[in-house]
């Protein structure tokens, strides 16, 4: 079948088009594409569907022709991604499938509406981000205190006093399960005066990965937190380029660049 690979700051997906739904996805093979030496290598999945055809978000068909059916490197399922429909969102537009600069893209987390920047960049309107509370992360005997946000996925971003670039995230940091019986995203950030945080990430279902875009509106909710505020235009900086984030009363919005970067022929055998 079809395969295009594609990345928003370096978070990156392979990208198969399903017109006809035709193509059953097991966790095997989603995991087999996404091995970056037996496959093609990606941090996940985005399987472009009819959202009139996809009975998990059928009801989002009015507003929006595509579904952004979105699969960890693991194999597991998630609910949004903000890279991830940032990259689909080009995707649809290079490919002549949606021919407007504005546009709504269906998501297991909700419909999610994007514009193409004059400039060529992507924003998402990812809704307004959800604040459940705090908890914990363990990562090399320290335990960072986070804020739980819920961006339609879990996350937990931890702001830390040192600079990022020292942490050492080939592992999992730890966390409360019972909080997050699902898993969660753990951002770790660091925020560098008002406006602006520099973050890693380890995701749930992909390990660490370069950029994470839900990760960002979270950390920019958490570190607005931590100078007393709710709102505001963030910058945060990850491990492969730059995301904005406006923090409004009634929503957030992401912005950064999303490219395609190539097309094949997979050859799809278990
Ligand atoms: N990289 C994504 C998030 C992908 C899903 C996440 N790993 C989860 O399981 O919730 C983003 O850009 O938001």
């Amino acid at each position: 079948m079809r395969f295009l690979k594609g990345h928003g700051t370096e978070n990156d997906f392979v990208i198969l088009p399903d017109p006809d739904g035709v193509v059953d996805l097991t966790a095997a093979i989603v995991a087999k594409i996404c091995d970056r030496r037996a496959g093609i290598g990606a941090d996940g999945v985005l399987r472009v569907a009819r959202t009139k055809q996809s009975h998990e978000v059928a009801e989002q068909a009015s507003a929006a022709e595509w579904f952004m059916d979105y699969r960890n490197s693991d194999g597991s399922v998630a609910e949004m991604c903000g890279n991830g429909v940032r990259v689909f969102a080009r995707y649809l537009i290079d490919a002549g499938l949606e021919n407007s600069t504005e546009f709504a893209v269906a998501t297991r987390g909700g419909l999610r509406r994007v514009r193409v920047e004059t400039h060529g960049d992507i924003t998402v309107d990812m809704g307004k981000p959800v604040v459940l509370g705090e908890s914990v992360a363990c990562l090399g005997g320290h335990e960072y205190t986070g804020v739980h946000v819920d961006m339609g996925n879990p996350h937990l971003a931890c702001a830390i006093g040192d600079p990022v670039a020292q942490l050492d995230l080939s592992h999992q940091p730890a966390f409360d399960t019972c909080v997050f019986p699902a898993g969660v995203n753990i951002e770790l950030f660091n925020p560098v005066g008002t406006t602006r945080a520099v973050m890693r990430v380890f995701e749930r279902g992909a390990g660490e990965t370069r950029s994470c875009g839900t990760g960002a509106v979270a950390t920019a909710v958490a570190a607005a937190r931590l100078s007393g505020d709710t709102l505001g235009t963030w910058t945060v900086e990850v491990l492969g380029g730059t995301l904005t984030v406006i923090l409004d009363e009634d929503t957030s919005y992401l912005s950064g660049p999303a490219e395609i970067i190539a097309s094949g022929e997979l050859i799809l055998a278990e």
